[in-house]
């Protein structure tokens, strides 16, 4: 059975001031950088043997201190990247207009293909998100990977395992440094194929990050 931890980066200065990232990308702040060394603490622990992450730099730097942690090399999948939010990226979500509001309700209501204009559906990032877990199959037998990549990316691919629709993905919480766990297995009494194993988890945080509805 293949077992793939998921990894959301830390807190970022634009998360703090509750900017939208989504491809474009913000600094770890302070806490982000602790946050990255204690789930880095953690994943020594977990065997890990390949740290795969998203190409923004937010990712990056949370996966450096992590393979460094586990004396193993980044390898950079820009298929991890977070949803690409079009017009509203570098935006306040505290400022949107009510129809900026309502682009960004589309992605999160069940509306067909809906996305912020300029930006990707929700369906386009979850194949593009289980198309790079995917490629974990063919890493050498006994491999133990760990995926770094973002808030409504990972929760998009868990919700999606799970057989909910893309956008339930805010039915999940993940904080930053969270970790994840899905794994890969063959039962014809079971789930064939990926199950959940443990989402969200906060545990070797001294500081957990708050979410949005916290900031
Ligand atoms: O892009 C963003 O602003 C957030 C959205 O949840 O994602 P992340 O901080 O995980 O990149």
């Amino acid at each position: 059975m293949l077992q793939v931890y998921l990894v959301r980066h830390g807190e970022t200065q634009w998360n703090a001031q509750r900017r939208i990232q989504g491809q474009s990308d913000s600094a770890l702040t302070e806490k982000g950088e602790r946050q990255a060394e204690q789930v880095a603490e953690r994943a020594k622990t977990l065997g890990i043997t390949h740290v795969i992450s998203s190409d923004l730099g937010r990712t990056r730097h949370t996966a450096e201190i992590i393979a460094q942690a586990c004396g193993v090399d980044v390898t950079l999948d820009a298929r991890l990247r977070e949803l690409d939010m079009g017009v509203l990226e570098r935006r306040n979500i505290d400022t949107l207009s009510e129809e900026e509001e309502g682009w960004r309700r589309q992605l999160v209501n069940g509306t067909a293909d809906g996305r912020i204009p300029e930006g990707e559906s929700m369906l386009e990032m979850s194949e593009r998100m289980h198309a790079a877990l995917n490629a974990c199959l063919d890493l050498p037998f006994g491999s133990r990977p760990l995926l770094v990549s973002h808030g409504m990316a990972l929760g998009c691919l868990m919700s999606t395992i799970l057989g909910l629709p893309a956008w339930a993905e805010r039915r999940l919480r993940l904080r930053n440094c969270s970790i994840s766990r899905v794994d890969h297995q063959q039962s014809l009494w079971l789930a064939s194929g990926w199950v959940v194993e443990t989402a969200g988890d906060i545990s070797h945080l001294d500081a957990p990050a708050m979410d949005e509805l916290q900031r």
